[in-house]
């Protein structure tokens, strides 16, 4: 067999029943028994390029079941058919039963196929109404495999090459094997062609199967086309019907619309003429009214005229009246006219007058507005003078505000700087009383005055003071001539040092410099004494109490510094007291002369608040300097007076100035009590070389007992006991200062010195009584503030 890669002509006969015309086409072709790939698609499971052998197939795993074709666009009708048909093939599957092993593993979609192949069980009518096919042609064919001249030359009517060809004649066992080879070969080939022929009649099973869908399809279709036309043909009747109905109604309603317009034109007609009849009528009517109206109106305006000209006739009378007295009239009026000229021409001539005056007016008219021009552009200078005085104003207003907020600002940094002052103030007090505690609370300096006039001349002790160029701390006295038993004359030097020396030639302004941190520290709050000490002589009144010494200056520093203090809210009062002790005796020397020596005056302590009273005493305010002077005047006028009952009263008692210092702060409400105590000592005679007796031994006794006094009240203060026993109450003056000297106080004591040679022994007594002072460490002075009750 001779296949074809895309069409073959098929060996199978065609079938006996042909399709009648106007069946499908494939089945057309069918019968035309040929073949086109490209027409008809190979059954399913037969899709391959290239036909697989029966040796191939027969090595192959049995085929499934042909799936129902779900892709073929076939109804649902034809797709139950293909499902019937294969059932029926299983059915046939079946019944086979002596089928070779290699043809029963086949699909039994094939069965047909094998069932015709294998030996036949059907009943001979079955096979007799079968429909013969082409496979059943082959298959006779294959029956009898011999060469027929029918059959298309293969490649098995060649003699193989390398066979027979080359086998001589008479090779006959050659030939036979050459023979019996290749008839094995063709029965092999034959075998192949048996399996493509039932392969090929499963297709044409498979085929018959879908026409017998399509022909249902086909039966299916027709129905419906039928129906369709039955429905088609009855829609046409149906819409030529209406068609028909369509006309009618269109030719009725012409109709209709042609009797509608004749009426309406009728009706028009009508109205037209109704019309034309009314406006006649109205017409005729306003005609008729017309001509009523005019004869109405002639007869009035007949009855009109008459009046009228009766109305004339009247007027015309009245103005002949009336003429008549207008003529009387006139003439009054014409001797009325004349009256007027008359008067006229004296007006005339008033005019006259009036237009001279007129022109004085006029000239003077035009003075005042060459006045007015010029008051006007005097006015207009006056005005700008206002608009440039108004901007002047108002720059100056600019400048006020400025000022005043430059004032304001003036008045905050002040307000700042004062702030910052009363905390300077109050660092200053603190870091001052911290300058007077590192500088010892009791200090010791010492003046030698310079030799008076009235001193004898070449009678001065040796007084050399060796750091007068650096510190001025140290004195040296060279001691008086000491003969010894051997008779050599020895002069012995005196070295002494104090916190400060002030040589002859110092002034109370060196001094003072030097005390007036102190009369600062009496202001801040603290009790502060000044004494001075010394043999008669020697200076001690003059360094306190001359018009220029301490007690002066110390109350002009005061003043100063409590009104310097005012604008840091300090506002201080002072209160002045002048006391002497005299023989263990307080006099007031502000009080009565006369009542010196006789009126008792007691010193009275208040422990708590370290306040020293007198009673009886004068105390003073002094509110100004003058007051100060005018009271250190009084002072030393009754002590003259004084003196004149004892003589040489001055250097034998004790003068106490006290000045109590008062300070109140409203800004903070610090309130400061200090006093300042300025005492000028009774000289520091001995009484061995004084040779007084009677009074002046008396005196010098008492002025000995109070400067020992003083000496033990140091010591005792020097050996800074707390609690220890300081025996103040020995004498007036140390209880008189009780509060004023030791721990709660500040002191400073001059040792006064006299240049004269004749007093170098005192001299030398007051240096080593100084020196002991010196040498003497008190405690820590407190300050008496506290803060005001609110
Ligand atoms: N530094 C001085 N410079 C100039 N003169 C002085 C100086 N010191 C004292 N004098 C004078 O010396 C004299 C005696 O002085 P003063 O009266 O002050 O001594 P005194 O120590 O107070 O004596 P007394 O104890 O008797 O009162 C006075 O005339 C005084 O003017």
């Amino acid at each position: 067999m001779d296949f074809n890669e895309n069409s073959f002509i098929s060996q199978l006969r065609q079938p006996s029943r042909i399709p009648s015309p106007g069946k499908l086409l494939e089945v057309s072709a069918s019968a035309n028994n040929v073949r086109s790939s490209s027409m008809l698609p190979p059954p399913p499971g037969t899709a391959t390029l290239k036909r697989k052998t029966l040796a191939e197939r027969a090595g192959e795993p049995p085929r499934p079941a042909p799936a129902p074709p779900s892709s073929r666009p076939v109804s649902a009708a034809v797709k139950a058919t293909a499902i019937a048909g294969v059932s029926r093939n299983a059915s046939f599957s079946s019944s086979v039963s002596s089928r070779a092993p290699s043809v029963s593993s086949r699909n039994v979609s094939n069965s047909s196929f094998a069932s015709s192949v294998g030996p036949s069980t059907r009943p001979p009518s079955a096979q007799s109404t079968r429909p013969q096919t082409s496979m059943a042609h082959g298959r006779s064919s294959v029956q009898a495999p011999k060469p027929t001249p029918a059959r298309p030359a293969s490649s098995l009517d060649v003699q193989p090459s390398g066979g027979t060809g080359d086998r001589k004649a008479w090779d006959t066992r050659g030939r036979l094997e050459d023979m019996e080879s290749l008839y094995s070969e063709l029965r092999n080939k034959l075998n192949d062609t048996t399996h493509e022929s039932s392969g090929l009649k499963d297709t044409v099973a498979i085929y018959k199967t879908r026409l017998n869908e399509l022909e249902s399809t086909r039966a299916q279709l027709s129905s419906s086309n039928a129906t369709i036309s039955a429905d088609l043909k009855s829609t046409k009747a149906s819409l030529s019907r209406t068609t028909i109905d369509l006309e009618d109604a269109r030719r009725d309603h012409s109709i209709e619309l042609d009797d509608v317009k004749r009426q309406h034109r009728r009706d028009l007609d009508g109205a037209h003429r109704e019309a034309e009849e009314e406006a006649h009528k109205l017409s005729r009517k306003h005609h008729e009214e017309l001509i009523e109206l005019k004869r109405r109106l002639e007869n009035a305006l007949g009855d009109e005229k008459l009046r009228r000209i009766k109305e004339v006739q009247a007027l015309t009378t009245e103005a002949a009246l009336a003429e008549q007295r207008k003529e009387v009239e006139l003439d009054v009026k014409e001797k009325e006219l004349e009256g007027l000229k008359a008067d006229l021409h004296q007006s005339k001539a008033n005019l006259v007058c009036e237009q001279d005056l007129n022109r004085d007016l006029r000239i003077k008219l035009s003075e005042a507005a060459s006045n007015a021009m010029s008051l006007e552009s005097s006015m207009r200078a006056l005005r700008s003078r206002i608009d440039f005085l108004e901007s002047d104003s108002r720059s100056q207003s600019q400048a006020f505000a400025e000022v005043e907020q430059k004032l304001q600002e003036a008045f905050t940094t002040a307000s700042e700087a004062k702030e910052k002052l009363r905390v300077e103030e109050t660092l200053r007090r603190k870091l001052h009383n911290q300058v007077q505690e590192l500088k010892g609370n009791i200090r010791v300096f010492c003046r030698v005055r310079p030799p008076l006039e009235s001193d004898p001349v070449n009678e001065t002790a040796r007084i050399t003071f060796p750091d007068a160029d650096s510190d001025s701390k140290e004195v040296e006295v060279m001691g008086p001539e000491e003969k010894s038993s051997l008779g050599n004359i020895t002069t012995k030097s005196n070295a002494f040092t104090f916190d400060r020396v002030f040589a002859p030639s110092s002034q109370n302004a060196d001094v003072f410099e030097e005390i007036s941190q102190l009369v600062q520290s009496a202001l801040d709050g603290y009790n502060v004494c000044i004494f001075c000490y010394g043999q008669t002589g020697s200076g001690k009144t003059y360094t306190m109490s001359a018009d220029d010494g301490m007690i002066p200056r110390a109350v002009h520093q005061i003043y100063d510094t409590a009104q310097a203090l005012e604008e840091k809210g300090w506002k201080y009062s002072m209160e002045g007291s002048f006391v002497e002790v005299y023989n263990e005796n307080l006099n007031d020397l502000l009080g009565k002369p006369e009542e010196f020596d006789k009126k008792k005056h007691e010193i009275r302590h208040d422990m708590q608040k370290c306040k020293t009273t007198i009673t009886d005493i004068t105390t003073e305010d002094l509110d100004s300097p003058s007051k100060v002077e005018s009271i250190l005047r009084r002072a030393t006028a009754n002590r003259s007076v004084a003196a004149t009952k004892a003589n040489e009263r001055s250097s034998r008692s004790h003068s106490v100035f006290i000045l109590r210092l008062i300070g109140e702060n409203s800004i903070t409400g610090e309130r400061s009590e200090g006093t300042l105590n300025l005492v000028d000592l009774a000289g520091s005679e001995r009484l061995s070389q004084s040779g007084s007796t009677g009074d002046r031994l008396k005196e010098t006794q008492n002025i000995n007992k109070s400067l020992s006094c003083l000496g033990d009240v140091i010591g005792a203060l020097g050996q800074g006991k707390e609690g220890g026993h300081v025996p103040y109450r020995n004498s007036k003056l140390t209880y008189l200062l009780q509060f004023s000297l030791g721990g709660n106080s500040k002191t400073l004591m001059f040792v006064n010195i006299s240049p004269i040679y004749a007093s170098l022994n005192e001299t030398l007594t007051s240096l080593r009584f100084a020196t002991k002072v010196h040498n003497t460490h008190i405690g820590t002075a407190k300050r008496q503030a506290k803060i005001r009750d609110p």
